[in-house]
């Protein structure tokens, strides 16, 4: 427990960062943006319709950046002081550490292995630790692989300490050779480690693909006959630390399960399989605190867990106010900064606020939260208070949780903040199995107010909303280097569809109880957090402005009526485009990022708004429709080869990575890419005629019909499309395929003559 005498430095410190010089900007694109709306509405009534549309699209532009500015105006995020940890505090609390995998062909198990081992390896004292890795994929190579894991991490484990080791992953470790001046000693162990390493791969390896072993032992009867969708609970513990020693050569309690399946029951996904992780594990350990992180989002920091204390015993009057601490997700594999800049300029924003919003990994919770606690439950000294302490015990506890007796003392001790005397695991094997069974939940509050929410395949996002409502802060640390890395799927087929996903999931959300608009009047969050959640989850509708955006100046070129103003005022569009520019450029450039990022990142963003956005919108009407329900389907997930020198930052990749055909747009037959194709042909289209001379020449609105600053517009937009003008005449998986091309060009043909003839 932290000492709380007043006179000590705290154990970190909320960071307020100035930006006056950004607000000024912000504030001046909502002053063009307002300026121009003015000056739509002023000569409305000489214009036509495409006018209005895009008196409309600006409306929603402005709209959005209203949001943007109230989200970004005041970012902060807290620093730990991890070397006044040791001093303060004379006993650490324990953390369960989640791991969530679910395909062992889309999530390489040697992933989920590494991921594993770092968070094994953490500088944290081992009896302090329990990792679970939950499986929805029910596969026993992941088991096996683990298996294997656990043996290595006897070596892994004791080698990291030992040593100091900073990168605690094995495969990213042994990317950079040993060198030469190295101690002997050293040396020789590095290469043990290292062949032992080599040898747990090539064992996964083997067993990839090949059954047989399956039928060797007892241990892996339990994935007979299975399949991923339908399969009874298993929980095998694969290693307990039965002394509970804590020292630097032991290795933390490890526990695989994979809850039961049924085909004909809802199973939520992500955040089924959280839900699961933390009735198992407050059945085993019942930690207070909790880590979760995706299956290749690996420790990159190895105090990552002593930071996240200093924050959670950080020892301000709110300290137990602190739902959650939220490392931002960094990646490994790609050059594009679009994410980076995402979380660190929108997110630490919202960091400012009440506090960041949960991103699904790489995030610590604190387990009372988790169980629907709300803030107005504890007492100054963090305990219960006597009305919720009276309120729980009044109400059967079972109604909410579930009819588990096991489970329900267990919340009790979390609520109450007791340690439990630990048992042996096998005594809570038979408890952890009836928790995981299709029909526990039924009935209770898990998924609507108690633990990971449901009904969103952004579960984050959902859960995060919730937590804040009760009234609860998180907290944004952004170490240096990062403290996670995870892979992220290049642009391409698998990127449009986790942009789906993520923009139906948050889509979603605003059709629940977890509304930010409802939250504006009867909930205990902040009103700017409710606007960052506005912005956050509205993301799929800003597709159809933008679809129309895109359109119009080639409408506009080919219909020959005016879209921008002109003389004097054509200077809020040019201003507005330049600012934007170069306040976008400099935010990437200021994180290290190249120019060509920055123009990687603006392109992609119209590439997925006007595609993978807008599809979901779809997904969303057939939902509410209850045609059809929407699904999580898991990135594609691959091991780098890329090496990166000092410090393994993320931002240094474009100097290492020698495949010039990493950053190349990939296409295939799906629905995403007929938009930006749509987008593309009618803009190539409407700059031909206009260089031709072949626009309609007479037009009635006022004399004042397209001229080249319009035609301007369409090549900005051929710029922004410009993987798809590459994929035009680029084959195999770089090209658009002929059937898109067709369905186009159709398109395509259908709008040019709307234009013209209208
Ligand atoms: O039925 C499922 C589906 C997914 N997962 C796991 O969920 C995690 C995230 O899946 P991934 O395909 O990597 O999704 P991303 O879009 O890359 O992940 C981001 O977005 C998700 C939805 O918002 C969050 O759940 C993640 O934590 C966040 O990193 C992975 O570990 C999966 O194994 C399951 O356990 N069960
Ligand atoms: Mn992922």
């Amino acid at each position: 427990m932290a000492d709380s005498s007043s006179s000590t430095p705290p154990l970190c410190e909320r960071i307020s960062h100035k930006r006056n010089f950004l607000r000024a900007m912000d504030l001046a694109i909502l002053g063009l943006l307002f300026s121009l709306l003015l000056y739509r509405i002023r000569h409305m009534s000489q214009n036509d319709t495409a006018w209005v549309v895009a008196f409309l699209c600006e409306c929603s532009f402005t709209f959005i950046w209203l949001l943007i500015t109230c989200t970004k105006w005041s970012p902060a995020e807290h620093k730990p002081y991890l070397d006044r940890l040791d001093e303060r505090v004379h006993e650490l609390s324990s953390v369960d550490m989640f791991v969530t995998t679910a395909d062992p062909v889309r999530e390489p198990p040697i992933l989920v292995v590494n991921t594993v081992l770092s968070l094994l390896a953490v500088n944290y004292p081992a009896n302090k630790l329990a990792c679970y890795v939950s499986d929805d994929g029910c596969s026993p190579l992941t088991y096996f692989s683990l298996k294997e894991a656990s043996k290595f991490a006897k070596i892994w484990v004791p080698f990291c300490k030992k040593y100091n080791v900073r990168v605690r992953a094995p495969f990213r470790y042994f990317l950079n050779p040993l060198k030469a001046t190295e101690d002997p000693e050293f040396s020789k162990e590095w290469e043990k480690t290292k062949r032992e390493y080599e040898e747990l791969v090539q064992n996964v390896q083997d067993a990839t693909g090949n059954s047989c072993w399956l039928d060797a032992g007892d241990d892996f009867e339990a994935f007979s006959n299975t399949k991923p969708s339908d399969h009874s609970t298993i929980v095998k513990v694969i290693w307990e630390n039965e002394e509970g020693v804590g020292d630097e050569k032991e290795v933390p309690h490890f526990v695989y399960i994979s809850r039961e399946k049924k085909p004909n029951c809802l199973h939520h996904y992500k955040a089924g399989a959280m839900n699961f992780l933390v009735r198992v594990s407050g059945l085993m350990t019942n930690a207070p605190y909790m880590l979760n992180v995706d299956c290749d989002m690996y420790a990159n920091e190895a105090d990552v867990v002593r930071q996240a204390m200093c924050i959670f015993l950080g020892g301000s009057m709110n300290q137990y106010h602190c739902a959650f601490v939220q490392f931002p997700q960094n990646f490994y594999d790609s050059s594009i900064g679009e994410l980076v800049v995402l979380q660190l300029y929108v997110g630490g924003g919202i960091a400012g606020i009440q506090g960041p919003v949960y991103a699904g990994s790489g995030c610590f919770h604190t387990r009372r939260v988790m169980y629907g606690l709300s803030v107005d439950d504890l007492d100054d000294d963090g305990n219960l208070s006597s009305l919720a302490t009276r309120k729980l015990l009044a109400e059967s506890l079972e109604r909410d949780f579930g009819k588990s007796k096991e489970m329900v003392k267990s919340i009790v001790d979390a609520l109450k903040r007791k340690t439990n005397p630990q048992d042996p695991f096998t005594n809570s094997i038979e408890a952890a199995q009836k928790v995981g069974h299709c029909h526990y939940e039924y009935q209770t509050s898990w998924g609507k107010t108690v633990g990971w929410l449901y009904d969103s395949t952004t579960e984050d996002a959902h859960t995060s909303i919730g937590i804040h409502s009760r009234g609860w802060t998180s907290s944004y640390v952004s170490p240096e280097p990062p403290a996670f890395l995870g892979c992220i799927p290049p642009g391409g087929p698998e990127a449009m569809l986790q942009q789906r996903r993520w923009a139906t999931g948050l889509l979603e959300i605003l059709f629940t109880k977890q509304n930010p608009l409802i939250g504006f009047f009867c909930k205990k969050i902040r009103f700017r957090q409710s606007l960052a959640y506005l912005y956050l989850f509205t993301w799929g509708l800003r597709s159809i402005p933008e679809l129309f955006y895109c359109l119009l100046p080639a409408y506009c070129v080919l219909h020959s009526s005016p879209l921008f103003p002109k003389g004097v005022c054509l200077g809020i569009v040019v201003a507005l485009v330049g600012m934007h520019c170069l306040y976008t450029l400099w935010e990437f450039t200021s994180l290290g990022f190249s120019v060509h990022s920055w123009y990687a990142s603006q392109s992609f963003s119209r590439i997925k708004t006007t595609g993978s956005w807008l599809l979901s919108i779809h997904d969303i009407i057939l939902k509410l429709l209850g045609v059809s329900n929407t699904v999580f389907i898991v990135s594609k997930k691959t091991i780098s080869k890329t090496r990166l020198e000092s410090g393994d930052t993320p931002f240094q990749k474009e100097e290492d990575g020698p495949n010039p055909d990493s950053d190349k747009f990939e296409f295939d037959g799906s629905l995403y890419f007929l938009p930006g194709t749509f987008i593309l042909l009618v803009n190539l289209t409407a700059i031909a005629g206009f260089s031709l001379g072949l626009q309609r020449s007479t037009h009635s609105y006022g004399g004042s019909g397209s001229s080249s600053i319009e035609a301007c517009g369409c090549i900005l937009v051929v710029v922004l499309f410009l993987p798809f003008l590459t994929g035009l005449f680029e084959k195999g998986k770089y090209g658009i395929p002929l059937s898109t091309l067709f369905k186009a060009a159709f398109l395509a043909v259908l709008f040019v003559v709307f234009s013209v003839r209208n």
